[in-house]
C-alpha cells in the first residue's frame, strides 16, 4: 500500500523544535535558531546590549534575556505587541518609521548596542518575488537601524530570503562588517528560503554612503550575479545556471559526499529543483564542472545526442551516471570528465589551454573551466586549503576571546569560576568546540586547543593577542607543530590556570575568614590520618612540637609521593615496582596525583621561560632540607610505620622497635575515625611499597592472596562499624531508609545494587583534574539518588517521636519523683511489718490493718504539703502580732494586693491554659509568685 503523504496542514509543521519550544517555555519555536546561531557564533554571552528587531511573539528575546549577562540591556521591537518579558524593554512599533528610531534613541540613552538582531518576515502570502523583495527591504531597513545603534565591534544578525538580492545584500554586509558568515541553522526548515546572516565586527565606518542602506541602490545598482553568471563575459554561462554560486557548484562535484544546501536562492523564473542537460550541451558547453554541479541529469534524447551513446566510450556506466548526477561520487564525476573529453575530441571541439578567470565579483570566487585530472585536483586542493583556512581563523577567534578572558582573569576581573561556569555552558549548548576537547580535526588533524594558542600567543608578543585582530593573512601565521609542542603548551597553561587558582584561593583566604576555616578544616581532615607519625616523628626526633606542626608527616609524605609520582611520569619508576604495586595502592597515588599536580604546574609556572620539556624532579619538589637529613628523617618514619602490628613478623623488620601503647593508642584513633570518613580513610593510608621506595628498608613484597584477605578483613570492619552505628542510630538519610524500604518490599534486589555501582561517576578517574575544578565540582555536585515520600514519611515520624521526648531535666525530676515514691513506699512497708511484728497486745488485729492500710496509703502519695492560708492583714488584723482569730493551721499575713494578683495571676494561667504547678501558681514552677517585699513574711 503506498505511503499516505503527510498532509501539508498546520499540524503537519509541528516539528521537534516546536514541541522542544513548548516543552522549555520559549514563545516561538524560531527560539531554536537564535540558540544554535548563538552556539556557533557566541554572540550573546559577552553583549551588555541588544536590539530585537521584530521580535514578536519574543522567542528571540527570551533566548537572548537567557543567554545574556545579567543587568543587560535587552530591547525587543515589532509591529504587534510583545507579552512583558523579564529583563526585556518592548515596544510596538514599525522598524521602517522614525518613531521607532526615536523610541529606541529615548531607550538607549547613551549606550550603543553589542548586537542587533533581526528575524522580520513580511505578512508572506503574495508573490513569492514580491515577499522575497520585501523581505530584503526589511533587512536593509534592520542593517540601517543597526548601523546607527551599533557599537564598534558589535554584532548584527538578520534573516535573508535566498532571492536574487542575497549577494547584493551580502556585499553590503562585508564593507560594513569585517567577518560576515551565512548560516542556516538546523533549527531552521529545509523547505524554507531563509538563511541567517552573521556579519560580526562592526567596522563602525566615521561616515555611511547613504546608498549602501538605499534599496533603490543595493538592489538595482549592484548585480555582481549576473556578471559572476557571466552576462557581459565571454564566458556565456547557460541561463538555468543563474543563481546557482560558481563554487557551490564546483564543491558539488569536488566534494559530493558533502550535502550542500541551496544558499543562493532560486534562479529567476526557475522555481523547480530539477534541471536537465543534453549531452551536446554538456559536451559542447564552457564549464563542465559547474554543470555537473548544477544539473540532475544528461538526456539522450535527440539524434546528435544518442549519436554520442554509439562512441566506444561511452559504456553503460557513463549511461547510468548521466541518469542521475546528484548521486555520483567523484570517481563517477572524473569518469564523466574523461568521457566529455573523449567526445570532444570526438566532435573535433578545442578544449581550452588554460583557464580563464571569467569575472572578479564582489565575493572574488573564480570560475575557472576545468577539463583535466590535474585541474581538477588543483581544485580540491585549493577547497580543501580554502576549509583549512576557515578553521584555522575561526581557531584564531577562539583564541582570542579566551586570551581575552585569562587577561581579566590576571586583572582581578573575573574568577577562574566564571570561566569554567561559561565554557560549561558552551559545552552544554553543544558549542562548536569543547574547551577540553582534544579530539580530531576534520582532517583527521588533530584538533588544536585554542587555548594553547592563546598562551604561546600571550608569551610571545607580551599581551598583545588581546586586540582583536582581523587581518585574513594573519590566519595563516603560526601553527602548532607538533603534538609535543602542544602538550608542552598545555601543560604550561594548565599550570597557569592552576597558579591563578592558587592565587585567587590565597586572595580568597585573606579577605574571607570563612574561607580560612573551611580550608583549615580540610587540611585538618587530610591531616588527620597522619597524625600520628607527626606524632612520632616528633617525639623521635625530639623536634619542637612547633616544627613538627609546620613540616607534618602529611607533607612529607606528600612530597614523597610526588616525587615518586614525578618518578612514574618520568618513567624512571621501575616495572618491577609498578607490577607489585597493589590497585589500591596505584589509587592512592592517583589520588595523590592530583595534589601533586598543582604544586608542579605552579613550579612549570616558575621555570616556564625554560623550554625544557623534561619535568625535572627537583624543579617540582623542592625541599629545604639537606639530602641526607631527608633520608634519615623518611627513615625514621617508615621505622614508625613498620612499627604497625601488621607488619610483626615480617622478614626483614624484626629489628623495628615496637612501642605498644603506640599501637594502641593508634588502633583507638583508628577506631574512632567518622563512619563517613571510613571510606576516604581506607583509600589514603600509605602503601608499603610507597614508604618502602623512600626508606632504607627492603619489604617483602605482600602475597596477593595476603594482601586479599588482609583487604577483606578491612571491609569486614568497615561493614560492622556501619552496622553499629545503624543499630545505634537507624537509618539517620531518606536515601538508605528509601534503599532499605525498597530492599524489604523487594522492589530492589542486591544484584541491581550491584549493577547500579556500574555508573560513570563510580569509575570516574579525576586524577587528571585540575584542583579548581575539583573544588568547584565538590561544592555544587551532589549525587541524586531518589528518595520516596514513604521513607521521607518514616524519618519524620522517627524525628517527631524524637522531638516529643521530654528534655533532660524533666526526664530527671521525673526519675528523682520516682525514686522518693519508691523510697517512701520501702519505708512504709517497714514500718507495716513493725505494725505486723506488734505483740503487745493493746492493738487487735483490726487495728493493726487498719495503721498497715493507712501507712500504705502514706507510702504511696506524697504526703501533703500543709496548706498555709492567707490572711489579710487588715481590720482588726492590721499589725497584729499573733495568730488572728479563728484561724488554724499554717497561715500568712499579707496584703489585700498580693491575693488580688494571685487572683489574676489563676485567671491568666487559666487562659494560657498553664497548669500551676503548685498551690499558688506563679510564673516559677513549684514556687509560688510573691510580689516583691512579699517573700519573708513567713508563716509560723
Ligand atoms: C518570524 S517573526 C519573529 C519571531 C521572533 N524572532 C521570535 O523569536 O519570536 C517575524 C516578526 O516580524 C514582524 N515584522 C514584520 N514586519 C515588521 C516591521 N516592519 N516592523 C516591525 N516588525 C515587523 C512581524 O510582526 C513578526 O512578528
Amino acid at each position: 500500500m503506498p505511503k499516505k503523504r503527510e498532509k501539508k496542514t498546520a499540524k503537519g509543521r509541528l516539528d521537534k523544535f516546536y514541541w522542544l519550544a513548548k516543552e522549555q517555555g520559549f514563545r516561538s519555536r524560531a527560539a531554536f535558531k537564535l540558540v544554535q546561531l548563538n552556539k556557533k557564533f557566541n554572540f550573546l554571552e559577552n553583549a551588555r546590549c541588544c536590539i530585537d528587531l521584530c521580535a514578536a511573539p519574543g522567542g528571540w528575546l527570551q533566548v537572548a534575556s537567557k543567554h545574556m549577562p545579567p543587568n543587560s540591556l535587552i530591547v525587543g521591537v515589532d509591529l504587534v505587541p510583545i507579552k512583558p518579558i523579564p529583563r526585556c524593554i518592548t515596544f510596538a512599533e514599525d522598524i521602517n518609521s522614525f518613531k521607532c528610531r526615536d523610541e529606541l534613541r529615548t531607550t538607549l540613552k547613551d549606550w550603543k548596542a553589542d548586537i542587533v538582531l533581526h528575524d522580520g518576515a513580511p505578512n508572506v502570502g503574495t508573490a513569492w518575488v514580491q515577499d522575497a523583495y520585501t523581505q530584503s527591504e526589511l533587512v536593509l531597513q534592520s542593517l540601517k537601524l543597526a548601523v546607527e545603534f551599533l557599537a564598534p565591534g558589535g554584532h548584527f544578525v538578520t534573516k535573508v530570503f535566498r532571492s536574487k538580492d542575497y549577494n547584493n545584500l551580502m556585499w553590503v554586509f562585508n564593507q560594513l562588517f569585517r567577518r560576515v558568515e551565512a548560516t542556516k541553522p538546523p533549527s531552521s526548515r529545509n523547505v524554507s528560503a531563509e538563511i541567517f546572516v552573521v556579519c560580526q565586527d562592526f567596522k563602525a565606518p566615521r561616515r555611511i554612503d547613504p546608498k549602501f542602506l538605499d534599496p533603490q541602490h543595493v538592489f538595482k545598482d549592484l548585480e555582481p550575479l549576473k556578471e559572476a553568471a557571466g552576462e557581459g563575459t565571454s564566458g556565456g554561462i547557460d541561463p538555468a545556471m543563474k543563481g546557482t554560486s560558481a563554487l557551490n557548484a564546483h564543491a558539488n562535484v569536488f566534494e559530493p559526499e558533502k550535502k550542500r544546501r541551496k544558499r543562493d536562492g532560486y534562479e529567476e523564473g526557475n522555481y523547480t529543483q530539477f534541471k536537465a542537460i543534453t549531452a551536446q550541451d554538456f559536451v559542447r558547453g564552457p564549464d563542465a564542472v559547474s554543470m555537473l554541479g548544477t544539473y540532475n541529469q544528461i538526456t539522450f534524447k535527440t539524434p546528435e545526442d544518442k549519436a554520442l551513446l554509439d562512441h566506444h566510450e561511452s559504456n553503460e556506466d557513463i549511461r547510468v551516471n548521466c541518469e542521475d548526477l546528484k548521486v555520483l561520487g567523484r570517481k563517477d564525476f572524473r569518469n564523466l570528465m574523461k568521457w566529455r573529453l573523449a567526445m570532444r575530441e570526438h566532435l573535433g571541439i578545442e578544449t581550452p589551454k588554460a583557464a580563464q578567470p571569467v569575472q572578479e565579483t564582489v565575493e572574488t570566487e573564480e570560475l575557472e573551466p576545468m577539463d583535466s585530472d590535474e585541474e581538477m585536483d588543483a581544485e580540491l586542493e585549493r577547497l580543501t586549503e580554502e576549509e583549512q583556512r576557515k578553521l584555522r581563523k575561526e581557531r584564531r577567534r577562539r583564541n582570542e576571546a579566551r586570551a581575552k578572558k585569562v587577561l581579566k582573569m590576571q586583572l582581578q576581573m573575573t574568577t577562574p569560576m566564571d570561566i569554567g561556569m561559561e565554557q560549561g555552558d558552551a559545552a552544554l549548548q553543544g558549542g562548536s568546540e569543547d574547551f577540553f576537547d582534544l579530539g580530531n580535526g576534520p582532517q583527521g588533524k588533530p584538533k588544536a586547543k585554542p587555548q594553547l594558542d592563546v598562551e604561546d600567543d600571550e608569551e610571545s608578543d607580551g599581551g598583545e593577542s588581546t586586540t582583536i585582530s582581523n587581518n585574513e593573512d594573519d590566519e595563516d601565521g603560526e601553527e602548532l607543530d607538533s603534538d609535543e609542542e602542544r602538550e608542552r603548551r598545555l601543560r604550561r597553561l594548565e599550570g597557569d590556570m592552576d597558579g591563578m587558582y592558587e592565587e585567587y584561593r590565597n586572595h580568597l583566604s585573606d579577605r574571607d575568614a570563612k574561607f580560612r576555616a573551611k580550608e583549615e578544616r580540610r587540611k585538618n581532615k587530610d591531616l588527620e590520618e597522619w597524625g600520628g607519625i607527626q606524632e612520632n616523628k616528633g617525639d623521635d626526633d625530639g623536634e619542637d612540637s612547633d616544627a613538627a606542626s609546620s613540616v607534618g608527616g602529611y607533607d612529607v609524605v606528600q612530597s614523597r609521593k610526588g616525587r615518586i609520582d614525578v618518578d612514574d611520569s618520568d618513567s624512571d619508576f621501575s616495572d618491577d615496582d609498578e607490577q607489585e604495586e597493589p590497585a589500591a595502592d596505584k589509587a592512592r597515588r592517583a589520588a595523590a596525583k592530583g595534589k601533586l599536580r598543582a604544586v608542579e604546574r605552579s613550579a612549570a609556572k616558575r621555570s616556564r621561560a625554560e623550554e625544557d620539556d623534561d619535568l625535572d624532579e627537583s624543579s617540582l619538589v623542592t625541599t629545604l632540607e639537606s639530602k641526607k637529613a631527608a633520608e634519615a628523617r623518611q627513615s625514621k618514619e617508615a621505622a614508625i610505620w613498620f612499627d604497625n602490628p601488621l607488619f610483626k613478623g615480617m622478614p626483614g623488620l624484626d629489628g623495628a622497635d615496637v612501642d605498644d601503647d603506640e599501637d594502641e593508642e593508634e588502633q583507638e584513633d583508628d577506631s574512632e575515625v567518622d563512619q563517613d570518613e571510613e571510606d576516604e580513610d581506607e583509600d589514603e593510608e600509605p602503601s608499603d611499597e610507597e614508604e618502602d621506595a623512600a626508606s632504607d628498608f627492603e619489604v617483602v613484597p605482600r602475597e596477593k592472596d595476603d594482601d586479599d584477605s588482609e583487604w577483606h578483613v578491612t571491609d569486614l570492619d568497615v561493614d560492622a562499624e556501619k552496622q553499629r552505628f545503624i543499630d545505634e542510630h537507624g537509618l539517620t538519610t531518606a536515601e538508605a531508609v528509601t534503599l532499605a524500604q525498597q530492599l524489604v518490599n523487594r522492589e530492589r534486589t542486591k544484584s541491581d545494587l550491584i549493577n547500579a555501582g556500574f555508573s560513570k561517576q563510580n569509575f570516574t578517574d579525576k586524577s587528571d583534574l585540575p584542583d579548581w575544578f575539583l573544588d568547584d565540582e565538590g561544592k555544587h555536585w551532589k549525587a541524586n539518588i531518589p528518595i520516596t515520600k514513604e521513607a521521607m514519611a518514616a524519618l519524620r515520624a522517627r524525628q517527631k517521636a524524637l522531638d516529643a521526648r521530654p528534655i533532660k531535666k524533666v526526664a530527671e525530676a521525673k526519675a528523682r519523683k520516682k525514686y522518693k515514691a519508691a523510697q517512701r513506699m520501702a519505708k512504709a512497708q517497714k514500718k507495716a511489718e513493725d505494725v505486723l511484728a506488734n505483740e503487745d497486745g493493746e492493738m487487735t488485729q483490726r487495728d493493726k490493718a487498719k495503721s498497715i492500710t493507712k501507712l500504705l496509703q502514706k507510702g504511696g502519695s506524697k504526703a501533703k504539703r500543709k496548706e498555709t492560708q492567707l490572711v489579710v492583714a487588715k481590720g482588726p488584723n492590721r499589725g497584729l502580732k499573733g495568730r488572728p482569730k479563728g484561724v488554724k493551721g499554717r497561715f500568712k499575713m499579707v496584703d489585700g494586693r498580693m491575693k488580688k494578683e494571685l487572683r489574676a495571676q489563676k485567671r491568666i494561667d487559666k487562659r494560657d491554659g498553664k497548669k500551676r504547678s503548685s498551690g499558688h501558681g506563679g510564673r516559677t514552677k513549684g514556687k509560688p509568685r510573691v510580689p516583691n517585699g512579699y517573700g519573708g513574711g513567713g508563716g509560723r
